[in-house]
Parts: structure tokens; sequence; C-alpha cells
């Protein structure tokens, strides 16, 4: 065997890639599966578990300020204590940092909200002045505009506090993202999965943002590995229009953008990008809707052009920001 071979069969020097992400299980596991792609693709990579305030303190996020489950994380990452950063990416804020990118944004679980009920009800079936827990004012406003009657109680903790709280019969139902029991193996636990027709979910709910720092060139091409471009438009729309209004996570502003299949003037199938988008009062009394459909290289243009057309409906008057309504989503 030559020198040169001898060379290319010895293992490669390779530096372990540190991933950041917070201590709860839905976090580990989604960090997890980021993990397993980057040792599948050939690297070496482990977590570094980051605990943030929004773990340990339980007041309303309003309190304790918007992007608190990402931020710590995101100085982890700024101050090279890890290399990558794993977000749910609605939990991030829409401000972007020069300081760092969203180097993949990896296939997206399915987006919607999840009824979790005792006796395995549907929202149909609940009735009136059932105790429904969701802290979300996006929630609590599409669930207050569906007229049934429902009193929604407020609701934060890990999933399992939350669905804890159904089996000690405190709560009639809860309503969360479907994506967050998904990823922990409790889908069994959904009695219904609310249609965007119903029920539009906060924008980017089900995906991840695997960041990085800006600099790091040679991870950026390592993690485009993971980056799925059908997800990644459908979170550029989705936070466009929450760009565009001015609105954080703790607003009461809905979106989904799905790829969809369209004709040409030939017959012929292409894809293109459909986006939904609702604001709501706080109290259910008023939902403007609106949607567009484009093509996918334009996500960011739809969901901007989406959300002027909520404002020229009003919108902006109803997400005014109101400490009575604060929570996270
Ligand atoms: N802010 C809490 C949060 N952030 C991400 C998820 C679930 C997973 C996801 O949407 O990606 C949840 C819980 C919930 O909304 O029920």
């Amino acid at each position: 065997m030559s020198a040169e071979a001898t060379r290319i069969d010895a293992p490669r020097e390779q530096r372990t890639l540190r991933i950041g992400t917070r201590g709860s299980v839905l976090a580990t596991t989604q960090a997890g599966t980021v993990r397993d792609a980057l040792i599948a693709a050939g690297h070496a990579a482990e977590l570094v578990v980051i605990t943030t305030k929004g773990d340990i303190t339980p007041g309303p996020v309003q309190r304790i300020g918007v992007g608190v489950f990402t931020a710590e994380l995101r100085e982890a990452l700024l101050a090279g204590e890890v290399d990558v950063a794993v977000h749910s990416y609605k939990d991030l804020p829409t401000k972007q940092d020069p300081r760092m990118v969203v180097a993949a944004v990896p296939p997206r679980e399915d987006p919607r909200d999840a009824l979790v009920a005792r006796d395995g009800l549907v929202l149909g079936e609940l009735p009136a002045g059932s105790k429904v827990g969701t802290s979300a004012p996006r929630r609590r406003a599409q669930l207050a505009a569906m007229g049934l009657g429902l009193q929604l109680e407020p609701l934060r903790g890990n999933i399992d506090t939350r669905i804890g709280k159904v089996d000690s019969g405190e709560l009639d139902a809860i309503v969360i993202a479907r994506a967050g029991l998904s990823r922990i193996g409790r889908l069994d636990r959904v009695t219904e999965a609310l249609e965007p027709v119903q029920m539009l979910p906060a924008p980017s709910q089900g995906a991840l943002a695997v960041e990085c720092r800006a600099e790091d060139a040679a991870l950026i091409e390592i993690l485009a590995q993971l980056d799925d471009p059908a997800s990644r438009a459908a979170v550029v729309a989705e936070r466009a229009l929450l760009a565009e209004l001015e609105a954080g996570c703790t607003a009461p502003v809905g979106a989904i953008a799905e790829v969809v299949e369209s004709l040409d003037d030939d017959g012929r199938v292409f894809e293109e990008l459909s986006v939904r988008g609702c604001a709501a009062a706080h109290d259910g009394s008023d939902v403007l809707r609106a949607s567009i459909v484009g093509s996918l290289d334009r996500a960011e243009e739809l969901g901007r052009a989406l959300a002027r057309e909520l404002l020229d409906l009003g919108a902006k008057e109803l997400i005014v920001d109101d400490e009575q309504w604060a929570a996270d989503d």
C-alpha cells in the first residue's frame, strides 16, 4: 500500500460539534435528532445542556422577557461554549442577529395544534363551561371565536405538566402544539388535531432552527446538509408575516404556509407556496383572515404581502400588546 493510500484511510482529524440545547425532554429530543443526523453524515457531535431562565421561572413570558427560551442558548453560542444551537423555531424572535445564521431548517413536523381532552372528546363534544387550558393569546382568541362557551384557563409548564392537568381532572382539555407531543412520543394523547380552518398555528410552529455563528463558514456548509427547502420556505413566509405585522410570539397571530401542487397553462404540475394568516382580537370578538399563493422562491415576499393585507383589514388595532392578555405561545 502506498503512503498516499494510508493517509486517505487514516481517520480524519475531527472536531466534535457541540450542540447547545435547553434541558427539557422536548428540547433534548429535538437537539438529539440534529446530533443523530450529523453523526449519520459522518461528523462527531454531542449535546451540551444550557439551563435558561425560561426553564426555571414559572411566570408568564411577558414578565420575564421575549426570547427568554432562546437568548441564553444564543449567548452560549456567541461565547463559543457551543458550536450549534437548536431552538424550537417559533420561540426565536423575528429580529435577526447578524452574528448568527439559521444554517438549517430540518424537515418540519405537522404544525397543527392539538386538543388533549378527557374521555377522548373532540372540541365539538366539550360541553359549554368546560375548562380548557392554554396560555397562548393566539389559541385563546381563536378558541373564544368558535363560540363554544369554553372556559379558558392559563397553562404553562412542560408538556408532561400540561397533560397532567387533564389527567388530574383540573382541566377538561388543553391545546398544545402537536409537534411537541409527536417529538416526545405522546401522539396517543391527542384527541383531535385542529385543522387550520379552525385554528391557525403559530408562525414556524413544529419547525426547528439550527443556528451557528455567522463566521463559522465550514460549519454552515456541514449544517446545510440538514436543511429541508420546503420547510424553510414555509417558515420564511410565516415569519415574514409576523415581522411585517411587528408582532412576536405573544401576539394573537397565526399562519401556515404549505407547498401545494398547481397546474400551469400546459397542464403541467408545479409547486407553489400557499400561505394563510390570521390576526385576532384577544377576546376572539374578531378574527381577520387572508391567504395568498405564489412561487416558492418568493416566500418572504408572500408573507409580507399577506401581512399588509391583514394590516389593511385593521390587524394592527386588534393585536395591540396588552398586559391583561400577556402569555407565551
Ligand atoms: N413556547 C413553547 C413551545 N415551543 C415549542 C413548542 C412545541 C414544539 C414546536 O412548536 O415546535 C412549545 C409548546 C407548545 O406550544 O405547545
